[in-house]
């Protein structure tokens, strides 16, 4: 069977040396190539060196324009104002694209609309099986329950993100919205600080922690008078996020164009 060539931008970062480690540890896939931000001191390495693994013999190139020419598909764990510049080529070159990045605002997933009319793009703020599984659950859980029970949505990650609420609480307030059949941002609270009154009945509140070393924690409460459900999940290895980058990647082989989510790769949705 061919393997798929496969191309990693943002190649240094936490999550680009995860991806490498997993295109060189899986038989379906190559590593067609590697780019970072110009200026990095990653450029000229060896992308296997830098994802502590074996040599690969793929230098880490500041090329973007010739990865997307040479890979069948991208995956891009990077930052917004990358992650659409990356959306364009993908587009232009009619490259397969897998984006993993988060802290994208409305109008940032509106240009990866107009792009994905062209090649598929898989855009998802977490792409562990357990995640995927939390916001079917949160779904189902807010469709049931009235607004007697308050939703709060807590999570906690490392010191070094930069991005509040993360992708993830965002999508479980998404999906919490979707379940009682309102828009999130009639009914946020992003944050909550001094006198702020009692809480509105139907509100889906946020609370973010930051620090040390913590892959990714999420709960959503659902809390009434007299109980209080508690969904849960904790990351506690990286490899969860790049398997299912790849699988996403391995997925878009044939595939019309669209934006498609994990739940469409995992078959969430059928
Ligand atoms: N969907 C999911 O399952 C997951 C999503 N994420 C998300 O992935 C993103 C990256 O996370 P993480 O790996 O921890 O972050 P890092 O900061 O470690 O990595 C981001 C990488 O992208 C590089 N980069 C920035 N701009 C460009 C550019 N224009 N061209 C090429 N490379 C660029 C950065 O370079 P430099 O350092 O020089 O700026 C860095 O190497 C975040 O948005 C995070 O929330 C993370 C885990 C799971
Ligand atoms: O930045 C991270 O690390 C993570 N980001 C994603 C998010 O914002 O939800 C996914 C995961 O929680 C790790």
């Amino acid at each position: 069977m061919a393997t798929m060539k496969i191309g990693i931008v943002g190649a240094g970062g936490v999550m680009g040396r995860m991806l490498i480690q997993a295109v060189a540890r899986s038989d379906k896939t190559q590593l067609a190539g590697a780019t970072d931000r110009p200026d990095t001191p990653q450029i000229g390495k060896d992308a296997g060196l830098v994802a502590g693994i074996e040599a690969l013999q793929v230098p880490i190139t500041e090329d973007a324009e010739a990865l997307f020419a040479a890979a069948e598909t991208i995956i891009d764990f990077t930052a917004p104002a990358a992650s659409l510049a990356h959306a364009e080529l993908a587009a232009r070159h009619g490259t397969a694209l897998v984006i993993g990045t988060t802290g994208l605002s409305e109008a940032d997933r509106a240009v990866l609309e107009i792009h994905a009319a062209k090649i598929p793009l898989v855009f998802a703020p977490n792409m562990s099986i357990g995640v995927n599984l939390m916001f079917a659950l949160t779904r189902q859980i807010a469709a049931v329950l009235d607004n007697s029970y308050d939703i709060e949505i807590v999570e906690m990650h490392h010191r070094r993100k930069v991005d509040a609420p993360s992708g993830t609480a965002l999508g479980l307030g998404e999906a919490a919205a979707t379940g009682r059949g309102v828009g999130l941002a009639e009914v946020q609270q992003r944050a909550r600080d001094g006198h702020t009154g009692p809480r509105k009945p139907g509100d889906i509140g946020f609370a973010v922690l930051r620090g040390g070393d913590v892959v990714g924690d999420h709960t959503v409460v659902f809390a009434a008078e007299g109980e209080r459900i508690e969904l849960t999940h904790k990351a506690s290895n990286r490899t969860i996020y790049a398997d299912g980058a790849l699988r996403a990647a391995l997925w878009t082989k044939g595939r019309a164009p669209g934006l498609y989510g994990m739940d469409d790769v995992l078959g969430l949705n059928s």
